[in-house]
Order: structure tokens, then sequence, then C-alpha cells
């Protein structure tokens, strides 16, 4: 499904069997079996080997499954996505992309993996890592790339390596990164997805870092670590003065669509048309988080 609740996506080292056994216990959104960077050179053979197994014989609960595929400048990918394809992942996330001929490429071979191992052509959704200046440059265009792209995701540790630049914890090499993707994600209508924190031990620039992002209008975060999911959970699941706002924004305007009252107020403050979306996310937000189990009021 394209569109659904993804505050998290983690990545595991898929040469790992200990990790890859039953990630889903920690209760990630997603989970990203990874065999681009954190599977060190001689072992990509053998991580993939052991892809194609887990994706075939283990049961993550529902948990949604995405694969990190090594990138187009190595000898790597096609094989990656013809295991990715033959295990049944959900989605392949493809590193390194700075231009939207990048995901066509890598369709045109995900779909010939489809017809060779007759899996529904289209079923399988595509997102991309954007990681250098000139892939944030380009970054609209990729979100129109295909219509199997399900979303973006800011890619920080090669994206401040090829600009030279120096990861800090106020982020500031990072921001208008993070603006420009979310903004061209939101205008194509696809999902935007915030970078790693590789500081696993530092919760507090991790809780600011997701309050950030969160605010400018990402969905979720890649995330390395499973002591970093609750953190951010806990940052996307709205307050209880938000939720009961949401419903009543919500019963509101619709009891008055129907007197053909356009704006009102609810909890003392205006409200329109344009606010019911966001009402609505609140409560698909609680909902995910168990805090909500459709009372409207
Ligand atoms: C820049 C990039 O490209 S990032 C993407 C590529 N990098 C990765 O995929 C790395 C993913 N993360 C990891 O491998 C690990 O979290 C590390 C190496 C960073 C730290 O590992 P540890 O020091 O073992 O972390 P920690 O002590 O918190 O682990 C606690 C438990 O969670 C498990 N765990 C740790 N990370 C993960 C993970 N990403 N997925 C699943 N389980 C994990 C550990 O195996 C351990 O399990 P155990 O208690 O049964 O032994
Ligand atoms: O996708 C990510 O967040 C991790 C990554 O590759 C990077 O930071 O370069
Ligand atoms: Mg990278």
């Amino acid at each position: 499904m394209k569109n659904r609740i993804r505050r998290t996506m983690m990545f595991l080292n898929t040469q790992r069997a200990s990790l890859v056994k039953d990630p889903y216990v920690y209760g990630p959104d997603c989970v990203i079996l990874d065999l681009e960077d954190a599977v060190a050179e001689g072992e990509k053979d053998s991580a993939r080997i052991q892809l194609f197994n887990t994706l075939k014989y283990a049961d993550y609960h529902g948990v949604e499954i995405f694969v990190r595929i090594n990138g187009l400048d190595t000898p790597y990918y096609k094989e990656d996505i013809r295991a990715s394809v033959a295990g049944g992942c959900n989605g392949i996330r493809i590193p390194k992309v700075e231009q939207a001929s990048d995901v066509q490429y890598v369709e045109e071979l995900v779909v010939a993996a489809e017809k060779e191992f007759d899996r529904e052509v289209g079923s399988t959704m595509l997102m991309a890592a954007l990681e250098s200046p000139l892939a944030v440059m380009n970054a609209y265009e990729i979100c129109k790339s295909s219509r199997r792209l399900m979303g973006v995701a800011l890619s920080a540790g090669d994206f401040v390596r090829t600009m030279h630049a120096k990861r800090t914890t106020h982020g500031a090499e990072i921001f208008s990164a993070r603006s420009q993707i979310v903004l061209a994600a939101r205008a194509a209508g696809v999902m935007a997805f915030d970078t790693v924190h590789t500081d696993i031990d530092d919760v507090e620039t991790l809780k600011r870092d997701t309050e950030l992002i969160r605010d400018m209008g990402f969905d979720g975060k890649s995330v390395i670590n499973p002591r970093q999911i609750a953190i951010i959970h806990d940052v996307f699941t709205p307050s209880e003065k938000e939720i009961r706002h949401a419903e009543r924004i919500i019963i509101a305007l619709e009891k008055n669509k129907k007197k053909g009252v356009g704006v009102l107020v609810v909890d003392g403050k205006m409200v329109d048309v344009a606010m019911i979306e966001g009402a609505k996310r609140t409560l698909e937000l609680a909902k995910a988080s168990n805090k909500y189990r459709g009372s409207l009021i």
C-alpha cells in the first residue's frame, strides 16, 4: 500500500542472522533489510542468499519489508533486485538516486523480475534515497519518476560527505535538503522520510530532530537501532488534548457542511475545511500508537 503510517523504517544488516530472524519484536512500522553499506564487500553474495531465505521463510507478522539494494554503480544491484522480488519483499529502497531515470531503470529490472518469478506486475514498491546535492536538486523529478515510487528519504551521511559539509547536532548542514525533499514529496504526493541518527546514545538530539521533521511535514524517519523506535513513535503520537480537538473538528465540520456553514469555531479556534485532513491524520497517528479506539466522543 503506497500510503500508510510509516513513522519508523529500521535498517538491519542482512549479513547477521541474529538480526534478520525477528526484528518485528521491536515494533517498527517497517524494516529495511540492508545489502548496501552495512554489508562488508566480501559478504555481498552470502547476504543476498540470507535475504532470499529470510523473505521466503521468516514471519515478520505484518511488518512491512523493504530491501536496500546496492548502488547502480556496483556489480551487485541486478542480482539484489532479482533476489528481493523472488523472495517477495514489499519494496526496494534504491540508494544514491541522482535522477528520475535511475528509478525508471530499476523499475524496468523489477518488472522483468516480477515476470520471471510470477509476481504480480506492479506489486513491488520503490523508494529513493537522496544522498547528494544533485539528488536534492532533482528531488521533484525523482518524486514524479514512477507510479511505484512510495517515497523519498534523505540520507545525511552521504549527503554531508558529498557536500563537503560537517554533520552537527544542530543540523544546519542538512536543513536546505530537508526542506527541499519534504516540499518535493508533498508536491508529488509521495511520502518523505528523514535520515538516520547515528549517535545511538544521544536521545536528546534524536527527540529534538524528530520533533523538527514532524513539524516540517515528514512522515517518519530511518532508524538504525531498536532503542530509537519508541522515542520516534512517542514524538509522532498526538496528545489526548490533540486527539479530542481533532475529533471535535471532524464532527463539527461534518455537521455544519450539511447546514452550508464552511467556517466555525472549535475549542476557541477558527477551523475550516482545510483542517479536516490534518485532523484525520491526527486520529490515524493516534490509532497507530494504540491511543485511540475510534470513540469520536
Ligand atoms: C549510514 C547508513 O547507511 S545506516 C544503514 C546501515 N547500517 C545498519 O544497518 C546498522 C544497523 N544497526 C546495527 O547494526 C546496530 O544497531 C549497531 C551495530 C549500530 C549497534 O549494535 P549493538 O551495539 O548490538 O546495539 P544494542 O546493544 O542497542 O542492541 C540491542 C539489541 O538489539 C539488536 N539490534 C541492534 N540493532 C538492530 C537492528 N538494526 N535491527 C534489529 N535488531 C537490532 C541487537 O542485536 C541486540 O539484541 P540482543 O539484545 O538480542 O543481543
Ligand atoms: O539512508 C540513510 O539514512 C543512511 C545512509 O545511507 C546515509 O546516511 O548515507
Ligand atoms: Mg548512504
